[in-house]
């Protein structure tokens, strides 16, 4: 029942697609970015993120990720432009770390990975009725992705990772109010654009994906605060450390991915 998928050796990303063929499909993603083989789009606008008046919810574990919720029955956490057609609502964020600094991120690029992965998920409420709907439509999703690399400590992240010790196994959440993500940005919103899918379980081939080219930074010791949460529940057993919790590259199948200015 629900979801059985992980990120282990037997229930991981190269047995997802047993359960959920479209792991198999050609809008897939992550995928490797390969900056030389992008198109340079000039009609690419810049994207804009209207995250003022953003209502953050709660953030808990989800035996995947830890994720931070917000209110989206309305239009107050928005990002429009860039690729987009019409704007879209953020749901949730949430993310993909590795075990050590060299790897984490889902996308990687000219095959090299960061040490973690932020995805800002939003849809398309302008065309759907629901997230639900919306996350089975080849327009449904737009993901925001930004790469984080380590170095100095994050001057905000700990706003996060103070929490972290609330949320330690699967199915718990806890209160967090009064978050803005904007603190969580890059100075610069340059970004690659392509068209893909979920990296996780049900994968669906809904997202339009943009990836911000600059890291944000965060410290080894930040990161190593994830690395506290737990996959599993806490009336289990066995303790699995919440880490690698990310997809590898997957085939482009011929997409273009197109790079703002
Ligand atoms: N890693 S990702 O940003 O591609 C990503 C974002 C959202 C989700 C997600 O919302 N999964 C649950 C889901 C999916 C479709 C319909 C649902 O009702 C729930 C999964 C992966
Ligand atoms: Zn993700």
């Amino acid at each position: 029942t629900g979801d059985q998928w992980g990120y282990g050796k037997e229930d991981g990303p190269s047995a997802w697609h047993i359960n959920y063929p479209v792991a198999l499909g050609n809008r897939q993603s992550p995928i490797d970015i390969v900056p030389d083989e992008t198109t340079l789009d000039r009609d690419l606008g810049p994207i804009f993120l209207d995250y003022d008046s953003c209502t953050s919810i709660n953030i808990s574990n989800n035996g995947h990720s830890v994720v931070v919720e917000f209110v989206d029955s309305d239009d107050r956490s928005m990002i429009r432009g860039g690729p987009l057609d019409n704007p879209y609502r953020l749901k949730q964020f949430h993310f993909h770390w590795g075990e050590k600094g060299h790897e984490g991120s889902e996308h990687t690029v000219a095959g090299l990975g960061y040490a973690s992965e932020l995805h800002l998920v939003h849809w398309n409420a302008v065309k759907y009725r629901s997230f639900t709907d919306a996350a089975s439509a080849p327009d449904g999703l737009a993901v925001l992705g930004i790469f984080l690399e380590t170095g100095d400590d994050h001057r905000w992240l700990h706003l996060i990772t103070d929490v972290l010790f609330m949320v330690k196994y699967k199915d718990s959440v806890t209160d967090f109010k009064g978050f803005n993500p904007k603190c969580l940005l890059p100075n610069r919103l340059h970004y690659w654009t392509y068209l893909g899918s979920l990296t996780t379980p049900p994968l669906h081939e809904s997202v339009t994906w943009i990836l911000l080219k600059e890291p944000i930074v965060v410290s080894d010791k930040q990161l190593g605060m994830f690395r506290m949460l737990l996959f599993n529940g806490e009336e289990e057993d066995e303790r699995k450390k919440m880490e690698n919790n990310f997809r590898p590259p997957q085939p482009l199948n011929g997409r273009e991915v197109r790079s703002s200015n």
